[in-house]
């Protein structure tokens, strides 16, 4: 059976996994920080490591594109987007007014992984304007923290299930600030992983490193996409952290690493003097509502 590993259960992390095995038994390895999640298939403890990498409302997840990128040289099997519905939870009884109402304004600290928390800021500065917020490791954890300190008019933003396994209440449901909140999820490992699902797309993920003070090199990089029609679908700069200023280009293009195009647009860049690091070409899995 995979080993798999990812963020504690009843993570957002969880629930999209079990999403994409489907019926497929896996056994997750669950670890409480992400550094770890990567390090278990760096260092074979597991098959795959779930990542997240990117959100509709916070946008990419900095800290884990850079482990992706600096940490660990482990190629992307698969990307899945499945969506983030977060929620209020804690013990509603700390939070009743006279009327026997919640009254969020009682709230002191909120607690969330630090991309969930700007998901719902709208929410927070709305009805709970006074709360401390910290970030910790997961959703979950924050989930456990709040059921571990009782009293104390803590809560978290969390999932559904992490209000069910530690036996909390959900005091406000889906408070997102947009319904359409999703996450990309990437699934790393050596091994190319077989799923009992059709792919929506084919997807190629490269790190493009320009020489130093190099004029026009992003435009450059890009042309040797754009003539050819090859079609990305992001494109970022993240820095290189070995001078300020410069910056490899993280692109996604929707296209096999096989086909004839891809390798010829990559000579092309590599030609400009370029480096090109392919980090993974793999089948995409959008979700769809059952
Ligand atoms: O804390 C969790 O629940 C996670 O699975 C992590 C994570 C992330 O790292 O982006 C995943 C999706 C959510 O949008 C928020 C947090």
């Amino acid at each position: 059976m995979k080993r798999v590993a990812l963020l504690p259960e009843g993570t957002v992390s969880h629930e999209a996994l079990d999403f994409l095995f489907g019926d497929e038994p896996y056994e997750g390895k669950h670890y409480k920080l992400i550094a770890d999640v990567f390090r278990s298939t760096d260092r074979g403890n597991s098959n795959y490591s779930v990542v997240p990498v990117e959100n509709t409302i916070d946008g990419s997840v900095s800290l884990h594109m850079d482990w992706l990128i600096h940490e660990v040289d482990i190629p992307m099997q698969c990307e899945w987007v499945y969506p983030s519905i977060q929620n209020l939870i804690g013990d509603r009884s700390e939070f009743l007014n006279d009327r026997d109402e919640l009254d969020f304004t009682r709230i002191r600290k909120i607690m969330s992984h630090p991309v969930a928390i700007p998901q719902c800021l709208q929410f927070i500065r709305t009805y709970a304007p006074q709360a401390e917020l910290e970030s910790v490791g997961s959703t979950a954890e924050a989930a456990e923290i709040v059921k571990k300190n009782p009293g104390k008019g803590w809560a978290a933003i969390a999932t559904r299930l992490a209000a069910q396994k530690h036996g909390l209440d959900l005091m406000a449901e889906r408070v997102t600030d947009h319904d359409n909140n999703y996450t990309r999820f990437v699934l790393i490992g050596h091994d190319p992983i077989q799923l009992d699902r059709e792919a929506d797309h084919i997807k190629t993920s490269v790190l493009v490193t320009p020489p130093e003070d190099f004029a026009g090199a992003l435009h450059q990089v890009l042309s040797a996409f754009a003539w050819r029609k090859l079609n990305l679908s992001r494109i970022e700069s993240r820095p290189t952290k070995k001078r300020l200023g410069n910056y490899h280009f993280y692109i996604d293009v929707l296209e096999s690493v096989d086909s004839a195009l891809l390798p010829a647009a990559f000579a092309e860049i590599e030609a400009l003097g370029c480096q090109v690091r392919v980090l993974g070409s793999y089948p995409c899995y959008i979700y769809r509502e059952v």
